[in-house]
């Protein structure tokens, strides 16, 4: 028996009292000072209690304390004292029980959240009066103030003694295995009109278990007995084949469900049809790039067909062009026949030859005549079966600038200013070279070979000999 410096009989009107977070005896009346003094002995005797459970089930810490007991809603502590023990009285056993909501495993191994399952925390009778029925008298109070059953009771982490004091007295024996420390005995989950669990559940009966599930809160509580589980099961089971063909049938909103623009690549790979929906099966894909490559190699043999056919044609123009020395003898025949090999290396080496060489025959017209050059010129190779580049050349597609002599002299608006531009040989499209100072050719005399293929200007641009003149007038904002 456990006895205190203090009398236990003010606290003790009645064999069993139960104590909450208040730390108060359920029969305790008095005022606040007579409250402070119950709640401190109240708590030594919590504590006194508690250790000796720990002490008896070998725990290095207890199970049961006053503060414990404080911080918790939904914990109550049965306390069996005998007051005519000694001067004081004595305190003889304790029993600790709540509710948890735990997540348990049925008979049939399916994982339940059971919201307020009643528990057995701790239970200690003294050594001194243990197997003299003194255990069960406070086990049975606590279930009449519970209102719960014993088989609907789980125990936490219960010892040999307990084990013992529930089959002797209850006939607990076959336990349902958990994951966790709590014990359930077969028929914690049966359905019964005697269930303190579905008590502790909010009145629901017949297997109902509410769950703490966004679900629950919504739409009220979820029926899990037998045949709802086959029931729910059996609609799963039935909708799973259909779950992929239902993703796979959802079709994008928002930004991705937007029309999206043509794409020139599908409109090559796919014939003109820009593709809607994913990826093409294999075979499908396959087709489509052999079909790709048998068009480039189309393009291939009509590029080639092209360049003979301008081979060709360069040399009968080759001919002809010997044709007319033969017949115009004051013509330098060594400047003609260089002509025709640079014409012949621009033919060979690019894609737009015959522009050259259609233009060498125009330059060799204007050495003679250079009105007819300058008309010539201002359309670049347009008399050429094969596009030419249709936009107007400038500094940044060329790569070359412009390079401006006096131009930071103090000039008048009026001044004007001739511009030197030299051109890439490669480019072959434009060369003005006139060096400063530079005598320029009479017109009407044979010129450089660089100066013939000038190509650029109408008629108005040209000076006076000939050569293009760009005309830039002084601007405040240039
Ligand atoms: C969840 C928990 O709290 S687990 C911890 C349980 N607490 C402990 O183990 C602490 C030590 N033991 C005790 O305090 C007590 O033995 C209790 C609380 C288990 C039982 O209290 P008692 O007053 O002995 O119970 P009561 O007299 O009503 O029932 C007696 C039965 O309990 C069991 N029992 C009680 N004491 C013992 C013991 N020392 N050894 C084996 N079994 C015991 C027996 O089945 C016994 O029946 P029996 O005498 O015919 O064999």
């Amino acid at each position: 028996m456990v006895e205190f410096r203090f009398d236990i009989r003010p606290l003790f009107t009645q064999p069993i009292v139960k104590v909450t977070s208040n730390l108060l005896p359920h029969t305790f009346r008095g005022d606040r000072r007579q409250c402070l003094d119950a709640t401190s002995k109240m708590s030594e005797i919590i504590d006194r209690l508690g250790q000796l459970s720990a002490n008896a089930q070998k725990l290095n810490t207890p199970v049961t304390t006053a503060q414990r007991l404080r911080m918790s809603e939904n914990q109550t502590i049965y306390l069996l004292a005998d007051i005519n023990q000694g001067n004081n009285g004595a305190v003889i056993g304790l029993l600790k029980v709540g509710t948890k909501d735990l997540y348990l495993f049925d008979e049939t191994g399916q994982t339940r959240k059971v919201e307020n399952t009643p528990c057995i925390l701790d239970f200690y009778i003294h050594e001194s009066r243990q197997r003299a029925g003194l255990g069960k008298d406070l086990f049975e109070t606590m279930l009449a103030d519970e209102k719960w059953t014993p088989i609907k009771c789980s125990v936490d982490r219960p010892s040999e003694k307990l084990l013992g004091f529930l089959k002797k007295h209850y006939s607990l024996v076959r336990t349902i295995p958990q994951a966790n420390n709590f014990v359930l005995y077969e028929g914690f989950f049966d359905d019964g009109s005697s269930s303190a669990a579905t008590k502790q559940t909010n009145g629901a009966g017949n297997g109902m278990y509410i769950t703490n599930s966004p679900n629950t809160q919504l739409f009220g509580a979820t029926y899990l007995g037998e045949e709802n589980n086959k029931k729910r099961m059996q609609r799963h089971l039935e909708a799973t084949p259909n779950l992929a063909s239902q993703i796979t049938q959802i079709s994008p909103v928002g930004r991705y469900g937007a029309r999206r623009p043509t794409c020139s690549m599908a409109e090559i790979i796919h014939s003109g049809t820009t593709p809607t929906k994913g990826a093409e099966s294999g075979s499908v894909g396959q087709q489509k790039v052999d079909f790709v490559i048998e068009n480039l190699q189309n393009l291939q043999i009509e590029e080639n067909n092209e360049f003979e056919l301008l081979q060709q044609q360069q040399q009968d123009r080759s001919n002809a062009i010997e044709d007319d020395l033969q017949t115009q003898p004051d013509i330098e025949e060594p400047e003609l026949s260089n002509e025709i090999e640079s014409n012949m290396e621009h033919a060979t080496n690019t894609t737009g030859a015959e522009n050259e060489t259609s233009n060498s025959q125009q330059n060799s017209s204007f050495a003679h005549s250079p009105s007819q050059a300058s008309k010539s010129a201002s359309i670049i190779g347009s008399d050429s079966h094969k596009s030419p580049p249709t936009f107007q050349l400038s500094k940044q597609h060329t790569g070359m600038k412009n390079r401006s002599y006096g131009v930071g002299m103090a000039v008048t608006p009026t001044t004007k200013m001739e511009f030197d531009q030299e051109s890439r040989e490669d480019f072959g499209v434009v060369k003005i070279n006139r060096p400063l100072g530079k005598c320029a050719l009479s017109p009407s005399t044979s010129h450089p070979a660089d100066d013939v293929i000038s190509t650029v200007s109408s008629g108005e641009g040209l000076t006076e000999q000939g050569y293009n003149d760009l005309k830039f007038y002084h601007n405040k904002l240039w």
